[in-house]
């Protein structure tokens, strides 16, 4: 099964360093690990330093997987959208990408199944452009499906969906993290989403991973302060679940 270590992981832009030093422990295959921090804190870049769309120092170091760099997958956040294309065209080139252009039963069966578990089917024949911004983003989610990662890190992937839909989604990956065992990183700013489905949260502000750990000891009260300023409790609901309570900006 995969796993991933990085070591002293960093990236810059030009001649700019936005990120640098980011150690963690072994991500094993899977687990689904939360990335969080403040706007511009860099967990993008963090994201596609590790999907080697951009370079940087440190190691990125894959291990028990025949795929190299290729098996790990970057759901970007801006999706953006090619009016050209067809929902399941999408897809389909998603599928397609670095391989060759048979079109097997099987891949098609599979693309059918993506879009049913993501419940998008009635989308399959709609042009991109046509979608909603909600819709875009669970075809984004769909086309990083189709290549069957073993690393797929998702970059905001639940902030256009509503409430119905970012549970449907986080529950649908987290089981399919556990069932194809993959590792999946997750960036969120809704913090209550990484305290309920990620077990192990990374800290990043202003460039500099300032924590890591299980996701209940590193969301306290302390960072919340610290790292996003606000004054917020963590209180357990009625159901034993931790969920953060912001009182106000500080
Ligand atoms: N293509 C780029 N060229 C130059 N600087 C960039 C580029 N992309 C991002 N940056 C800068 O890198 C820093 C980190 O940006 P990044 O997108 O990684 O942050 P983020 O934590 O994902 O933010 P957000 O939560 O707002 O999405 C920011 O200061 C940003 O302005």
């Amino acid at each position: 099964m995969v796993a991933l270590a990085l070591q002293d992981v960093g990236a810059a832009y030009g001649r700019t360093t936005v990120l640098s030093g980011v150690t963690t422990d072994l991500l094993e295959s899977g687990s689904v690990t939360a990335v969080i921090g403040p706007n511009a804190a860099g967990k993008s870049t963090f994201f596609k330093r590790i999907a080697s769309l951009i370079s940087g120092p440190g190691v990125v170091q894959l291990s028990d997987t025949d795929r190299g760099k290729k098996t790990i997958c970057y759901m970007p956040q801006d999706t953006g959208a090619n009016a050209v294309l067809t929902v399941y065209e999408s897809v389909l080139l998603s599928a397609k990408q670095g391989g060759g252009w048979r079109v097997s039963d099987d891949e098609l069966g599979s693309i059918d199944a993506i879009l049913k578990s993501l419940r998008i089917s009635d989308l399959a024949f709609k042009g991109l452009g046509e979608l909603s911004g909600g819709q875009r983003q669970l075809v984004s989610l769909a086309q990083a499906l189709v290549r069957e990662p073993e690393v797929l890190l998702m970059d905001e992937p639940t902030s256009a969906l509503d409430l119905h839909r970012q549970i449907d989604v986080l529950d649908f990956v987290s089981e399919l993290a556990v069932r194809k065992g993959m590792i999946v990183l997750i960036a969120l700013h809704d913090l209550n989403h990484a305290l309920r489905y990620c077990q192990n949260t990374i800290v990043i502000a202003d460039g500099v991973m300032v924590a890591s750990g299980p996701t209940k000891s590193v969301i306290n009260d302390g960072m919340l302060r610290d790292i996003y300023r606000v004054a917020a409790r963590i209180e357990t609901c009625s159901l034993g679940r931790p969920m953060v309570i912001v009182d106000r900006a500080i």
